[in-house]
């Protein structure tokens, strides 16, 4: 049954099919919105069957995200970038039901949500007794308290909201609700449940945790999200011509398990050598190029391997000091035509070096990167030796440092 928010509800509506929207911290980047995504997808597959839905997540499009800082003479605009972009949509709509943004717009001018739930901490976690925080699933109606509810929601009647939202401008709600909320997406079923809304969108989505995260379900969304069958073309041609590298050597991807830990991947070591943002936000766990230069060889001569592939959003300046502290070696990085920046953006480019890294003998990533996470986890799916993965760079060559999860892929 579907019910208005003055309170009367009708059984025909409930025949109607629902819209799931959602947004993220506007300054998040790409591989962290992966996550969210999954979240909600897992979501709203066990929402459907559950409460028997007709119900569809809306895949919001990629709209000028921060770490994208390529000129635009170069890569054309960067606004508005549906998923098919980046992914094999089709493969998602296989776990989940995902629609994309234009298929739920329908050429329509504007359109307007029913409900938007502002996602928001609570602001008081260590309101318990004994001062610890008090984790139990709980969501309930707040003050705003996200800074940038003030310049995404305007008021224009009681009833009426302009949204400034995924760089669209013709989108209006009826109702903008910010909700403490605290619990895995699954907790999300009570909030919709309640309000029953036929289109919301679920803002700060990335407030609400992952369901039962590294399980099966995990897993399989995981590997729902394959890539763009041109941006592996493009990776594949890379591997092939200058890293010795194609799919000879085993490994599955896609949602066929692949002979277990059969992978033994291309000659080459592959890095991802974060920088830009990460040097100032966690200097404490990002090496200078030096350090990262003698990590590297030392790598190179234990898997007696002459070749290191460098995914990095370092300036080429940077690249340039790696390769001249590396010079018995052979550095390599990928450079996309002219044609390719245009067509495939930061996004695209930044795929191709995460395909690449995913397909090496052995890969070492950077500490807390959601980027170097994303490619330990394909690597997962391809059935790489877990050893040959989970590695991080440490500040220091000389000493040990904390060493990433390892979240092994399960079916
Ligand atoms: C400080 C935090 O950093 C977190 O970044 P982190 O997890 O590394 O990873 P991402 O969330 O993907 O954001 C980093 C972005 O920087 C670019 N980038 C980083 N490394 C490479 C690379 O090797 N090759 C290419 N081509 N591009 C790269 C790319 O656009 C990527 O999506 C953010 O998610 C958070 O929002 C926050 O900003």
């Amino acid at each position: 049954q579907f019910c208005s928010k003055d309170g009367e509800c009708s059984e025909e509506s409930s025949l109607l099919p629902r819209f799931i929207l959602y947004d993220v911290n506007r300054p998040e980047g790409f591989n962290l919105r992966r996550d969210v995504y999954m979240r909600l997808a897992i979501f709203i597959r066990e929402y459907a069957k559950t409460f028997h839905q007709d119900v569809h997540l809306v895949l919001p499009p990629w709209h000028s995200l921060y770490h994208w800082q390529s000129p635009e003479e170069e890569v054309g605009s960067q606004k508005l970038l549906f998923w098919d972009n980046f992914f094999d949509v089709p493969s998602m709509k296989a776990f989940a039901p995902v629609i994309k943004m234009h298929e739920f717009l329908e050429g329509a001018k504007k359109f307007e949500i029913d409900q938007v739930f502002t996602l928001q901490h609570y602001k008081n976690l260590l309101d318990s007794k004994d001062g610890l925080i008090d984790w139990k699933p709980r969501w309930e109606r707040g003050s705003c308290n996200q800074p940038d509810s003030a310049w995404k929601y305007r008021k224009i009647k009681d009833d009426e909201f302009e949204v400034n939202m995924w760089g669209y401008k013709n989108i209006t709600a009826k109702s903008v609700l910010c909700i403490s909320f605290q619990g895995e997406a699954s907790l999300l079923a009570d909030l919709l449940e309640e309000f029953r809304p036929r289109i919301a969108v679920i803002d700060h989505a990335e407030v609400a945790l992952h369901h039962n995260f590294g399980g099966v379900t995990y897993w399989k969304c995981r590997r729902s999200m394959r890539f763009n069958k041109q941006l592996i073309k493009l990776a594949s041609d890379f591997r092939e011509e200058y890293l010795n590298s194609n799919d000879g050597g085993g490994g599955g991807g896609g949602w066929r398990p692949p002979p277990p830990r059969k992978a033994i991947g291309g000659p080459y070591l592959a890095v991802h050598l974060r920088r830009k943002d990460f040097l100032v936000g966690r200097r404490d766990k990002v090496p200078t190029i030096e350090e990262a230069a003698k990590q590297i060889k030392k790598l190179l001569e234990k898997h007696t391997l002459s070749t290191v592939f460098v995914a990095t959003d370092a300036p080429n300046l940077e690249f340039i000091e790696l390769r001249n502290r590396l010079m018995d070696f052979s550095v390599l990085r990928y450079k996309p035509s002219k044609e390719v920046k245009l067509l495939h953006k930061d996004g695209g480019i930044a795929i191709i070096d995460q395909i690449i890294c995913s397909h090496a003998r052995y890969f070492i990533g950077s500490q807390d990167s959601t980027f170097s996470f994303r490619i330990q986890e394909e690597r997962e799916i391809l059935g790489f030796d877990p050893d040959s993965t989970f590695n991080s760079f440490c500040v220091n060559s000389e000493t040990e440092c904390e060493q990433p999860s390892r979240w092994k892929i399960t079916y």
